[in-house]
């Protein structure tokens, strides 16, 4: 059950008043998400979700809130955050930071087809443009820095092979980073986290992105690639379903065109995707929070879409 800040319908009464929104009729706990209390709320104005941020502070989440807000009012389907009435979208609630936000039609598509696929890369196209003028600034805070930090506190937990493939990985990545066509790819804001969890859909329509809560400014193409690795695999081997890929980038270039200097770099592109959540799973594996309550996800996912995309040329990004 991820309501970790337990709140009743009695305390919103008072603190609900400061947003446009009436009066609070419903509140109701939703049970998945590992990161943040989060609530369907319903008031007199309709359906929203209610979020208590749990680990971001006041300092980080206007970045997500007001990202969010930037890409709705540019027509990109996105929770849209509401404001209370000093023009603020995060606001304390039991001394945490909270936000409300509007509630997306669907539910999560688990078992993508191209169609899916399809949908998501058009989309993401079109979240890249429409943030490119976005003016905050927060890089990307799982990036390489954070994999320099992270690398030294997992290694201790690794056996030998596991090591030396980080130990590899690492080096191969820094030296990518600071090649010339890294330097040339376009960038902005992403979400970075585009996995089939935080998509909703209805039929083969997508009805929105959302948990924005790990975007940062980022090459393009490190979205694209975080996305390809969750939505176009085979789940158990991790090798990339060409039908599905194929589908994902063309719709992809349709709306924003690749450049040749993502060409060049799709595959260590890949690589760093599946090397950020692998590391990020062994750390909450091997170093949970104190107050982490529920199950973490699997590392040996990622470690093994890793070594697949090592042994495995993947599919050009275009066709040039
Ligand atoms: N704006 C929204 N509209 C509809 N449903 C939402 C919205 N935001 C969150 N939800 C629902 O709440 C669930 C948990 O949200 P979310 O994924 O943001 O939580 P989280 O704690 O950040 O978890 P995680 O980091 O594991 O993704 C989602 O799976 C979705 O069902
Ligand atoms: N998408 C991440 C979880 C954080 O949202 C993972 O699968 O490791």
């Amino acid at each position: 059950m991820a309501v970790f800040t337990a709140v009743g319908l009695g305390e919103l009464t008072q603190w609900i008043k400061q947003f446009p929104l009436g009066n609070a009729l419903a509140l109701r706990g939703i049970a998945s998400g590992i990161e943040n209390s989060n609530f369907f709320l319903t008031t007199e104005r309709g359906e929203y979700v209610l979020t208590i941020f749990e680990n971001l502070g006041f300092d980080q989440l206007p970045f997500y809130l007001n990202l969010m807000n930037h890409l709705a009012l540019r027509g990109i389907p996105v929770p849209a955050p509401v404001a209370n009435d000093r023009g603020e979208l995060v606001v304390p609630l039991q001394g945490k930071p909270a936000a409300i936000v509007s509630k997306l039609d669907g539910s999560s598509q688990m078992d993508p087809q191209p169609a899916h696929c399809a949908a998501v890369g058009a989309m993401l196209a079109k979240m890249h443009v429409a943030g490119s003028d976005f003016p905050m600034q927060q890089s990307n805070l799982r990036g390489l820095d954070w994999w320099n930090e992270t690398t030294p506190a997992v290694l201790p937990y690794l056996d030998d092979a596991d090591a030396h493939l980080l130990r590899a990985e690492m080096h191969f990545q820094q030296a990518f980073h600071g090649c010339a066509h890294y330097a040339a790819l376009p960038r902005g804001p992403i979400h970075a986290d585009l996995f089939r969890n935080n998509v909703m859909f209805v039929g083969e329509q997508l009805t929105g992105f959302f948990d924005f809560y790990f975007a940062g400014c980022d090459t393009w193409l490190f979205d694209v690639a975080v996305t390809v690795n969750d939505w176009c695999i085979d789940p158990d081997s991790g090798v990339i379903d060409r039908a599905r890929a194929r589908a994902m980038l063309d719709a992809y270039h349709a709306e924003r065109p690749f450049t040749h200097d993502e060409q060049a770099s799709w595959q260590p592109m890949l690589r760093a995707a599946a090397l950020r959540f692998w590391l990020s799973r062994l750390y909450d594996f091997h170093l949970p929070r104190e107050a982490e309550m529920l199950t973490p996800h699997d590392p040996t996912h990622f470690e093994r879409i890793l070594r697949e995309r090592l042994a495995t040329p993947a599919p050009e990004l275009f066709h040039e």
